[in-house]
């Protein structure tokens, strides 16, 4: 499988080590707490909520990561405690290897404007600026001259399919064009971390997947470390190369979709992938047998199951699986029919 985009491989973007949020009258009881007394019920005993709970992990430069649990696991807190939005109790968080909470204020407001997009759930936009007004907004606070700042703002709105509706006020357009404009926005500074919280689900289906397909879509085209948000599986397992499921302030479980389908680490990972079809996350090259070849030709070894079904039917016997331009194995047609119709 090709390292490029899922992160693997790629240097260290989000080294986050420990990370701890703590609500309650007495926030500051937690780092008094022996490591030992820091558990759910001890903070529980003496009046502090755990959102996050000892929250350690890796996103590699250029990964679509995924924060996924049911309402209440502490997605939100945590995103907000990577941007330092939410100030954490306890851990560490480096970008890039540098210690970001560390940061003094006008540092760390630098980083925010010149490094990260941040996306929420509600618009936020500027009720007084029109769409242009809205999108070159963070290229002037930038100090950018205004033509300048427009003209860029131009090209994104281009991106997000807005041309046209340049000069309308955000009163002046439906929720899923006021996401976009927040979207553009978001990537004005062409940011190097994008923060995306639930950005889609205020949204119905056919402007969701629209968007989804956007994320994708500039994900290709400019490479950056994608950090998001959502309750949604099916958006999670579309957009993220690995994902990060959260239950009750814990990380239980961080993999690739397949991974977490395939190898689910407990019970509550697994009812959670319960209806996903393998063939949509098996990928060939876990299925193949690895056999170099001469052909230059076959099914990409990258893709799922799912994605190859048309040549599945078409072929007979065995494919050969490409990686780049080489083969690198074999896809036996009947293995690959049955991750298609078994459930795992
Ligand atoms: N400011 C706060 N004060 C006290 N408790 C809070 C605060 N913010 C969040 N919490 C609690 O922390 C836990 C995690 O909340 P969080 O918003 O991060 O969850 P979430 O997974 O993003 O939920 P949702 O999907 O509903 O947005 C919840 O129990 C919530 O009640």
């Amino acid at each position: 499988m090709s390292d490029i985009g899922t992160g693997r491989g790629a240097p260290t973007a989000i080294d986050a080590k420990g990370i701890w949020k703590v609500f309650g009258r007495d926030a500051g009881a937690f780092n008094r707490l022996p490591l030992q007394a820091r558990t759910p019920e001890t903070l529980m005993a003496v009046g502090l909520v755990g959102a996050v709970q000892d929250a350690t992990f890796q996103i590699g430069r250029g990964e679509v990561f995924a924060i996924m649990g049911l309402s209440g696991s502490g997605k939100s807190t945590l995103l907000r405690c990577l941007t330092r939005l939410i100030e954490p109790t306890a851990g560490e968080i480096a970008f890039n290897g540098r210690d970001i909470l560390k940061l003094g204020d006008k540092e760390l407001v630098d980083l925010r404007r010149q490094r990260m997009g941040m996306v929420f759930q509600h618009f936020a936009l500027l009720p007084n600026r029109t769409v242009v007004g809205n999108v070159a907004f963070p290229l002037e606070v930038q100090g950018m001259p205004r033509v300048e700042a427009e003209r860029r703002a131009m090209e994104l709105i281009e991106t997000v399919g807005l041309k046209g509706r340049e000069t309308r006020f955000p009163a002046q357009l439906s929720g899923g064009q006021q996401q976009r404009v927040g979207i553009a926005r978001s990537l004005t500074t062409n940011p190097e971390f994008w923060f995306l919280d639930e950005p889609f689900s205020a949204l119905d289906p056919l402007i969701r997947a629209d968007l989804q397909a956007e994320v994708l879509r500039l994900q290709q085209t400019q490479t950056r470390t994608v950090i998001f948000v959502t309750h949604d599986l099916d958006e999670a397992i579309r957009l993220a190369d690995r994902i990060a499921i959260m239950e009750a302030g814990r990380i239980i479980q961080i993999g690739t979709p397949e991974e977490l389908v395939t190898q689910p680490a407990t019970d509550y990972v697994r009812r959670f992938v319960a209806k996903v079809p393998p063939a949509r996350v098996v990928r060939v090259a876990s299925i193949m047998t690895v056999e170099p070849g001469p052909a230059t030709a076959g099914v990409n070894a990258d893709a799922t199951i799912a994605d190859i079904a048309p040549q599945l039917v078409a072929a007979e016997g065995r494919l050969p699986v490409i990686d780049g331009a080489r083969q690198v194995g074999w896809l036996d047609r009947s293995a690959a029919l049955a991750t298609l119709a078994v459930r795992i």
